[in-house]
């Protein structure tokens, strides 16, 4: 006999890993979810609750992240709940990094499905129907929502053609193109990727040593064939083929940019794991166009030499800079990162901060272009200010958004080929990113991607449709759920 559940309200639960480029995204899809009608649980680690707490100088540890309770103020219902990793807080994760993969690839799991077990407790008898929505690299997701008989979204924050190499892992695998070993060959069969070099594959395709990392990756994609749906943070219009060729296989939705956040006006700092710079008054004295903006992202380490590289690059071009240079991305002899005396010598220069509001700096008219790892959120949110982009990719998807920028999309020059570079090669690249002449061909193309990126989020752009033909989707497939119960 059908019963009244169908009436209930869908109630998406979110788990956000603990790294920033997910973090962010996810808080976005969050909040697009609570603004589209769904009731939303978003839960953070809690050593990454405490961090955040702590950056934004100690709000209300009681009310979660204070994006949320400015969302529930504006009449989102979404609730803030944290989940231990077990680990104490303070727990050095990444030092001891080994140690906490291997607790949170066999343990984690585990504690998901207490959390999500406690919640589903009151499934039949609550006002809700509940559904999951949870990263794709989460690799716990399809056991547990198989477990709970869940509605089951994958969420993706990189592009699509990324998502589709992973996805056709066993193909390239029998074809003898993964792993990659340093070969360099040509590949034209992975459905909707019209051709891609081996050089180009993510950093995990390369690697012929598996460690636990590349297991829990690749296992999330055996897994995701099994989610209901797919949500991808890109734009259909800049990867048509990938998206209907994905599509064919399972419901995909391009929903990206995702920015929603950005509309909150605290937005920028209670998402952010480290503390942010001012830069604006230093930024804002700068003619139009004439300061460099340089981040290598969250995650990645990068070699001292290479930073030395990069800081004599600087010197040699003249050209103003604002680094956001992280504590810790130099593995190690932290201390002397920098130059002697670089600070000194730059003078006016450069601006060098820890971390910074890199959207609110990549909005002012001041930047003309960025130095930048190619990380898939600093990609988009390049792209939607018009800053055409240097790429020196290190590692994981990196690599192939920097083909994506520099070879597909032609709105981004190579720093170099591989991993070392001169400071000349620095310089040069520079100057030419910077000079409005040489680099003209470039900042045409990306004021057409942002014309798309803005377009596909405007009222009837194909972003805002595909979510809107994505929520009736998850609406039927979960009333459809509970008329056979
Ligand atoms: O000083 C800074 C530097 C960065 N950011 C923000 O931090 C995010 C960084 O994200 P991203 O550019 O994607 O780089 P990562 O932090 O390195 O992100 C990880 O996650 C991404 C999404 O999965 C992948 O594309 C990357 O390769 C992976 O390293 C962006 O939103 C930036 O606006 C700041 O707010 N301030």
């Amino acid at each position: 006999m059908a019963n009244t559940r169908n009436q209930k309200q869908p109630h998406a639960i979110m788990i956000a890993l603990h790294l920033q480029g997910h973090i962010i995204p996810c808080t976005d899809l969050a909040l697009k979810l609570a603004s589209n009608g769904f009731t939303v649980t978003f839960a953070h680690l809690e050593f990454i609750h405490h961090q955040i707490i702590a950056t934004s100088h100690g709000q209300d540890q009681t009310t979660g992240t204070d994006i949320f309770t400015e969302a529930r103020k504006s009449g989102l219902d979404i609730n803030y709940a944290t989940i231990s990793d077990g680990f104490p807080v303070e727990f050095d994760r990444f030092s001891y990094l080994d140690q906490f993969m291997q607790s949170y690839i066999h343990d984690f799991p585990s504690r998901v499905d207490e959390f999500i077990g406690e919640i589903m407790r009151t499934h039949l008898s609550s006002d809700y129907e509940y559904f999951l929505v949870a990263d794709t690299f989460s690799f716990w997701a399809r056991k547990i929502a198989e477990k709970y008989g869940m509605v089951c979204v994958s969420f993706w924050t990189e592009p699509a053609m990324v998502f589709s190499l992973y996805y056709h892992l066993e193909l390239l695998k029998r074809n003898g193109h993964v792993p990659v070993n340093g070969r360099r060959e040509e590949v034209d069969y992975v459905p909707g990727i019209r051709a891609i070099n081996t050089k180009d594959f993510m950093s995990y395709l390369q690697d012929s040593e598996l460690t636990l990392l590349h297991k829990a990756i690749f296992g999330a994609f055996d897994d995701v064939k099994r989610a209901d749906f797919i949500l991808c943070n890109t734009v259909e219009e800049l990867e048509k083929e990938a998206i209907s060729a994905l599509h064919k296989n399972q419901p995909f939705y391009a929903v990206g940019p995702l920015f929603l956040s950005r509309d909150f006006p605290q937005a920028s700092v209670p998402r952010s794991l480290l503390p942010e710079s001012e830069c604006m008054e230093w930024l804002n004295a700068k003619a139009p166009g004439s300061v460099l903006y340089v981040s290598f992202g969250s995650l990645a380490t990068i070699e001292k030499d290479v930073i030395l590289e990069i800081a004599g690059g600087f010197l040699l071009s003249g050209v103003s800079f604002i680094w956001s240079l992280r504590p810790g991305i130099v593995a190690s002899d932290e201390d002397s990162m920098l130059p002697d005396g670089f600070r000194h010598r730059i003078k006016d220069q450069g601006l060098i901060v820890p971390w910074c509001k890199q959207w609110q700096v990549l909005s002012s008219p001041g930047i003309g272009g960025f130095l930048t790892h190619c990380g898939w959120n600093s990609t988009l949110e390049s792209i939607w200010f018009g800053v055409p982009m240097i790429c020196y990719p290190l590692f994981t998807d990196q690599i192939t958004n920097r083909k994506i920028v520099v070879d597909d999309w032609k709105v981004g020059l190579n720093l170099c080929d591989g991993k070392y570079v001169t400071r000349e090669e620095v310089g040069e690249k520079i100057e030419t990113l910077m000079n409005e002449e040489k680099s003209c061909a470039l900042r045409q193309e990306i004021k057409k991607l942002r014309n798309t990126l803005q377009n596909a989020l405007s009222e009837d752009g194909s972003s805002e449709r595909n979510f809107a033909r994505f929520v009736d989707d998850v609406k039927k497939k979960l009333s459809s759920q509970n008329v056979s119960v």
